[in-house]
């Protein structure tokens, strides 16, 4: 296995220090659960996200990744089952170069209202390797038994 990267947080001068911040719940888990953490405007009632409303949370976090990783922002499967929530750019690709604030974007695909309180777990991080490929411009491509098969080619039925 890969070495496990160091990732600098910094929590900033909006973020609440009353939210914890990011951590893996149990030794096995491959995400680390992220917060809501609401502009003081917004706490007392929450984000209300309408069926089929979207919005983006901030997490009052900037991240610093090393070179040739990323961290994917997952929804969460509770909230997905019971309430519909998800991330409609899910997996949300954070860059190792980006500094700016880490933000999540909520999708209510339930049929009610949902309400994102300051402070919630609202999605999850993954860390994971992500090199950077070279791309070669080629005119012909090598063949394979695929060849140009997808899209269900290989049928859809069980057994
Ligand atoms: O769920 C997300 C997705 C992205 N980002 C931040 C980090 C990421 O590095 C940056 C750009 O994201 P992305 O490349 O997905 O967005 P884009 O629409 O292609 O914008 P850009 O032109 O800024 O790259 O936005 C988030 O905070 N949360």
């Amino acid at each position: 296995m890969t070495d496990a990267p160091q990732i600098r947080l910094m929590r900033l001068p909006e973020g609440d220090p009353a939210i914890p911040l990011p951590r893996y719940q149990t030794p096995g888990a491959a995400g680390a659960d992220l917060c809501a953490n609401l502009a003081p405007v917004d706490r007392a009632a929450g984000i209300t996200l309408p069926p089929l409303g979207r919005a983006l949370i901030p997490t009052g976090l900037a991240l610093a990744i090393p070179e040739g990783w990323e961290v994917q922002v997952r929804p969460r499967s509770g909230l997905a089952l019971k309430h519909g929530i998800t991330l409609p750019n899910a997996p949300g690709t954070i860059d190792s170069d980006y500094r700016g604030p880490l933000g999540v974007i909520l999708l209510n695909l339930g049929d009610a209202p949902y309400t994102v309180g300051h402070g919630d777990r609202i999605a999850q991080m993954v860390v994971a390797p992500a090199p950077q490929a070279r791309f070669a411009p080629v005119a012909a491509l090598d063949e394979t038994a695929r060849g140009q098969g997808g899209f269900g080619s290989t049928g859809m039925g069980g057994i």
